[in-house]
């Protein structure tokens, strides 16, 4: 017995364990690491719950074995281990300690879930604390005051606790026992990290289950086993020795009365409060069904208490002789290997729940110091706080202060303000007033100073207008004088004209007496041809006679030879009649003007109204030079209709009555003057139906009358010497392209497609145009043809004003060369017969397409006709009909000819070296009375322009 009681003495005496108020904090938990048994009761979060496989795996080394045996089935529901929540997001709403690291942190909550997340261990640990309540007290009570038995005790081997129980009852120090070798696999097994245990300490149990030998759940106790095998190897013991009345009373209280109070392999301290408590604190949690009791491990005796446990325990009156002392050695031999390994195991666990604690310890150390740093902070943040505090209060007191002395100092800068405003104010009436009496002062000044001026410039004013009244009247009369002058130099230039026209007149009553003349000469001829057939006969008569005869001969020949030399006088003075007529000529053309204006006026169509006819008067009708155009009806404001008269005065005006006859004898001596050797130009202008082509080419018109004055005049003047050819050409310009007329333009393509272009030979003031036809014009009856073909060819087209409008101008060129066989004279002269394409607005005509684009270049062509006649009129000075530049008084002025193909091809028509005449044709109608108003301000300005004087051509 003592022995047995010195060998329960050696076991580890389990200390008494405080677990961890779930609302203390980890020092406390530190602090009952004195407690030797505390290590066992930590990891209190993981308790019951599975450990992940490849944790075991690691943690253990041996995870088949560990899986393999257990057999106990995991508690459900499955509950995350510590680290596990470790992983987990923190949701407490408690701060944790600014200094915390992953472990700190999970320990930390771990720490703080304490109470909830420790259910099952916390039931666990009630229940085993209860266990250990009971199985400790009974245990200490029955084995004693708990001093660790001699490490020898358990290295003895079982001969010596067999025989030789007395020599292992000597004590074994404690650090022996940690010594001792356990088998090295074991160990290795067995050994866990301190974190590790934390959540695998329940699967201890479950290595334990497997080795078959001791019981993890509460309700299967290895302490039952082993203390009912104590129970009989005392009962065995005991045979020997008489226990005493204590031990035997107290050894069957250290069994477990209930499975739920069987320790846990691991002797646990008892905990201070009761489960109740800790159970109340946390959930619920029912352990598995696996914790339920087993039977023990030990082989069944026939001495088991199982069986008979009361007869078992040893009494005076126990049959002693029915116990096998072998079989109770045997028993008690493997209740001492049995106890042994479960007493290192403890150590095992103890070692690992110190390690475990030392880290909890670590753990706590550094919550301690986060904790006191927290705390540091917290201090130092309410002290600021409080400092802030003061300072707000500070602060608002003086911004009250400051408000207050602000709001005083606003109401004295307000005062302050309001008495200067009021001064300001006073003293700016005062400076207005003053300052308006200095305005007024002023004002009265510079009107003073100003009517002053005034009085003075208008005496300055009256001075000079009286002094520019009397130049006025001084160059008035000047002019009246100058006026007086000219009249008198034209009346003289009118003498002269009528004189030369008596010259004219006597010459040619002189020339109409030579020929009177010449034909008494002939007469007289033909008398002395006569006279001498006479003599002749009185000669034959005579001959008989002879010398009477021969005498008569003499006297005839005398006097023919005097008729002959009269007949040559009178010739030679008919020449010079000539040239003199050709002088006279010229020079009255060239006092008509080389640019004249006739003006004539289509009559209206007979289907026409008269109503609707404009009005136009020819107010002289002696000179027939003038008309007058009233102009369209014009509303004034206040209702009454107006019209606006036109004066225009020309070198003749042609009313509606002239016909053509009269026309052409106005112009037959500018015929004459191209065959004299002179440029000569007749163009007509005026608007589309105003009766241009007409005038021009219809069959009266002046071309044909032009080229049958021609023939006629070169006949008779072929008996004075003169013999004339003539060539003739036909083109039109249409659209600035130069058509021929007369040639096989339009019958071919080839002609079609020829290039006509303008050369000027300055030279000779000669106008050439390539590949044109010219025809030679023998005979008048070719006139006829010529005309017929070119209008057959003329581009005409129908407008708003006229079914057969022109749509090109175009221009006959006849070029007259004449030689005198007698005296040798040349003269080259050309007629140019144009007919202008009508002015047309393009408002009015409302065309479209090629006919618009005909219009747009017809007037085109007519506006640059007009500006070749304007800048020609600017000339003042002397002009080189072979540069189109001028000179213009002082400068030089350009004349634009090449700005048109008409412009161009009449330069020298239209230059000083041409006589030109314009017909303004003038339509009578009311709705061509802007059009007509226009064409005769026109016709005007052409009249008004002077060009220099013509020569002849030679
Ligand atoms: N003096 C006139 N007496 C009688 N009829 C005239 C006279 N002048 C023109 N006409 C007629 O007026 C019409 C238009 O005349 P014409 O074709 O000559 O005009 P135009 O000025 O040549 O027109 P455009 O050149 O624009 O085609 C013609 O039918 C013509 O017979």
């Amino acid at each position: 017995m003592e022995e047995t009681e010195n060998f329960v003495s050696l076991l580890p005496q389990p200390k008494r364990y405080q677990p961890p108020s779930p609302v203390k904090g980890l020092s406390e938990i530190s602090a009952s690491t004195n407690n030797a048994r505390h290590g066992s009761m930590l990891p209190p979060p993981q308790y019951g719950l599975k450990r992940p496989a490849s944790n075991r795996m690691a943690n253990n080394g041996s995870p088949e074995k560990r899986s393999s045996s257990e057999a106990v089935p995991e508690p459900q529901p499955k509950r995350k281990t510590l680290m596990e929540r470790a992983g987990e997001p923190y949701k407490q709403t408690q701060a944790a300690p600014r200094s915390n690291t992953a472990v700190s942190n999970s320990v930390a909550f771990a720490a703080a879930r304490a109470p909830s997340s420790s259910s099952y261990s916390s039931l666990s640990r009630s229940t085993s604390s209860a266990s250990r309540i009971t199985s400790n007290s009974s245990f200490s009570q029955s084995v004693g005051s708990g001093i660790r038995p001699p490490a020898s005790s358990l290295a003895r081997p079982k001969t010596s606790l067999a025989k030789n129980r007395n020599a292992q009852a000597a004590t074994r120090p404690a650090t022996s026992l940690d010594n001792r070798d356990p088998p090295k696999e074991e160990v290795k097994s067995k050994r866990m990290f301190p974190m590790n245990l934390l959540s695998h300490s329940p699967q201890k149990n479950v290595s334990v289950t497997k080795r078959g030998a001791r019981a993890i759940s509460p309700s299967r106790s290895p302490f039952k086993s082993r203390d009912s095998s104590l129970a009989k190897a005392m009962q065995t013991l005991r045979l020997s020795s008489r226990p005493s009345k204590h031990e035997l009373v107290s050894l069957p209280l250290a069994m477990p009365k209930t499975p739920s109070q069987s320790p846990s392999r691991i002797p646990r301290a008892t905990p201070t409060k009761s489960p109740d408590k800790l159970m109340h604190n946390a959930p619920r949690f029912t352990p598995p069904e696996r914790h339920k009791f087993e039977p023990s491990p030990f082989p069944a005796s026939p001495y088991s208490p199982n069986k008979s446990r009361k007869k078992q325990y040893l009494t005076i009156d126990s049959n002693l002789e029915s116990w096998d002392p072998e079989e109770q050695y045997g028993n008690m031999e493997r209740m001492y290997q049995d106890v042994c390994s479960h007493y290192k195991e403890a150590m095992e666990d103890n070692t690992s729940f110190r390690e475990t604690t030392n880290f909890y310890k670590q753990a706590a150390a550094k919550l301690e110091e986060d904790k006191a740093l927290l705390t540091e902070n917290i201090i130092s943040l309410k002290a600021e706080v409080e400092t802030s505090r003061y300072r707000v209060s500070s602060i608002e007191r003086e911004k009250l202060e400051v408000k207050r002395t602000a709001e005083e100092e606003l109401d004295e800068v307000r005062r302050s303000f309001r008495i200067e405003m009021e001064s300001v104010k006073q003293s700016h009436r005062d400076e207005v007033e003053r300052m308006k009496s200095d305005h007024r002062e002023e004002v009265r000044d510079v009107r003073r100073r100003f009517e002053e001026e005034l009085e003075s410039e208008r005496i300055q004013r009256i001075q000079a207008l009286s002094q520019a009244s009397t130049a006025t009247a001084m160059e008035k009369q000047k002019q009246e004088l100058e006026l007086d002058a000219k009249d008198r130099e034209i009346q003289s230039v009118r003498n002269e004209v009528e004189r030369i026209n008596a010259g004219l007149e006597r010459e040619q009553s002189l020339n109409d007496q030579l020929r009177q003349n010449l034909a008494g000469a002939g007469n007289t001829q033909a008398a002395m041809e006569s006279a001498r057939q006479a003599l002749q006969a009185k000669i034959d008569y005579l001959e008989s006679d002879n010398k009477s005869q021969s005498e008569a001969y003499a006297a005839m020949e005398r006097k023919m030879t005097e008729a002959i030399a009269h007949a040559t006088e009178c010739m030679e003075k008919l020449r010079k009649e000539e040239t003199l007529r050709r002088k006279l000529h010229n020079q009255v053309q060239e006092l008509k003007g080389n640019i004249r204006v006739f003006c004539r006026v289509r009559p209206s169509h007979p289907s026409s109204d008269n109503e609707d006819n404009a009005r136009i008067a020819f107010p002289d009708v002696d000179e027939s030079k003038q008309i007058e155009v009233r102009g369209p009806e014009e509303t004034s404001s206040l209702g009454k209709v107006t019209t606006k008269k036109y004066d225009f005065e020309f070198d003749r005006v042609f009313d509606t009555a002239s016909h053509n006859g009269i026309i052409f004898e106005e112009i037959s001596q500018l015929i004459q003057s191209a065959l004299d050797g002179f440029n000569v130009c007749i163009f007509a202008y005026g608007q589309t139906g105003s009766g241009k082509t007409f005038t021009m080419s219809s069959e009266d018109g002046m071309i044909p009358r032009a080229l049958r004055q021609i023939y006629s005049t070169s006949k008779e003047l072929e008996s004075r010497g003169w013999t004339y050819s003539m060539e003739g050409s036909f083109i039109e310009v249409y659209n600035e392209e130069i058509r021929d007329l007369l040639g096989e333009e339009g019958r071919s393509e080839k002609a079609a497609t020829k290039k006509h272009d303008i050369h000027h030979d300055t030279v000779r003031c000669e106008t050439t145009i390539t590949n044109v036809t010219t025809l030679n014009l023998d005979s008048q009856d070719q006139v006829e043809g010529i005309l017929e073909q070119a209008m057959a060819r003329r581009s005409v087209a129908a407008t708003s004003s006229n079914e057969r409008s022109s749509r090109s101008h175009s221009v006959f060129i006849l070029k007259l060369q004449g030689r005198n066989s007698i005296t040798g004279e040349q003269s080259k002269g050309t007629l140019n017969l144009v007919d202008l394409a009508g002015s047309e607005r393009l408002n009015n005509s409302k065309v479209e397409g090629a006919r618009l684009k005909e219009t747009q270049n017809i007037n085109k062509s007519l506006s640059c006709l007009g500006d070749v006649i304007g800048a020609l009129g600017q000339q003042s000075g002397g002009f080189n009909p072979r540069s189109s530049v001028n000179v213009n008084g002082g400068g030089e002025s350009h004349i634009p000819y090449r700005n048109s193909k008409l412009t161009y091809l009449l330069q020298y028509s239209l230059s000083g070296n041409s006589k030109t005449l314009m017909f303004v044709m003038v339509a009578p109608e009311k709705k061509h009375l802007q059009e007509t108003i226009t064409s005769l301000k026109f016709a005007e300005k052409v009249g008004n322009t002077k060009i220099g004087v013509a020569k002849r051509s030679k």
